[in-house]
């Protein structure tokens, strides 16, 4: 349905993102990466906010610059921080919308109500949003993006600031909205989209690392993740060696998982890659300079 081809943008000098090819059907498509990597210019060049610098992004064949209405009419959007007015209820804010949007008054109220029930919101659906917890004000910005029943719906980090409980509400909710959709949602925390998606795009040094399955990324490091036990004094020339994932001091002894691509050790436990490991792995440079 959609693809992108040979894409690259610059800002100024700075290339953000170079030669990126990408086809997208339906079905959930997850775009990890740590923050700054590009995703949200990536994102915002599928929905027409910027242009590529370079290649082109087709919807059916057609160069959805050209498309204009024609392809924002398919598209929903969420937007990393998304305005909403916090005076209003969720149902007059997506009234308000769907004014804008064209929508005449019976069809809004139709589709609002159903919308509101789709996103549990109906018993909230004339409170001020004031008072909204972070999970339900994303709620009503998936509901937003949801008026013109689009056939694409991107979501950039929509899951930023929401607790587990209400993570786990919104991986249900998209998982239910893309039986006939293609639904891209940008994350840089693993768990969100681990479970949902069909296929995951690792975003590195400006370019795609990985567009597969959960199961075929994680088989690039088989073979290759450890879990051992060792004194905490011998940790620091462990780390020397070995790329460490996580550690956990237990009573004078650490417990590390771990990645080494050469001959293992006897007293280590061979463990199936996670793709938290192969995340943590990749970006091992990135993370450790945030630290
Ligand atoms: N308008 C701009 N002008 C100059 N540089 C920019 C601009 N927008 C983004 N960048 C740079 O491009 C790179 C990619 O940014 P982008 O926002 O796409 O990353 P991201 O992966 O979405 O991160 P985040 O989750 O923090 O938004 C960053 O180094 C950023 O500083």
């Amino acid at each position: 349905m959609i693809v992108v081809k040979n894409v690259s943008k610059y800002y100024g000098d700075y290339a953000a993102l170079t030669d990126i090819n990408l086809e997208f059907s339906n079905g959930i498509y997850g775009l990890l990466a740590p923050n700054g990597a590009g995703k949200t210019t990536l994102i915002k060049m599928m929905v027409t906010l910027i242009a590529p610098s370079q290649g082109e992004i087709l919807c059916d064949g057609k160069n959805i610059s050209d498309m204009g209405e024609a392809y924002r009419e398919r598209l929903g959007y969420l937007p990393q921080q998304f305005g909403f007015y916090k005076n209003y209820s969720p149902k007059q804010y997506l009234s308000y919308l769907a004014a804008l949007k064209g929508i005449g008054k019976k069809e809004a109220a139709r589709i609002i109500t159903e919308l509101l029930d789709k996103v549990a919101l109906s018993e909230v659906a004339g409170k001020k949003m004031k008072k909204f917890s972070g999970g339900m004000i994303q709620r009503v910005g998936i509901a937003q993006a949801l008026l013109n029943d689009p056939q694409i719906l991107i979501l950039d980090e929509p899951t930023a600031g929401l607790d587990p409980k209400e993570r786990a509400r919104f991986r249900h909710l998209l998982t239910e909205l893309a039986r006939n959709r293609l639904v891209i949602i940008s994350t840089h925390i693993v768990s969100d989209i681990e479970s949902i998606a069909n296929e995951i795009i690792m975003v590195k040094n400006r370019r795609i690392l990985y567009k597969d399955t959960v199961n075929s990324i994680c088989h690039s490091l088989d073979g290759h993740v450890y879990e051992a036990s060792i004194p905490y004094e011998q940790l620091e020339s462990f780390r020397s060696h070995v790329v460490v994932l996580s550690e956990k001091l237990d009573k004078g002894i650490m417990n590390i998982r771990f990645v080494h691509p050469g001959d293992a050790e006897s007293s280590w436990q061979p463990v199936k890659p996670h793709l938290e490991d192969v995340f943590l792995y990749e970006y091992r440079d990135e993370i450790e300079a945030k630290g």
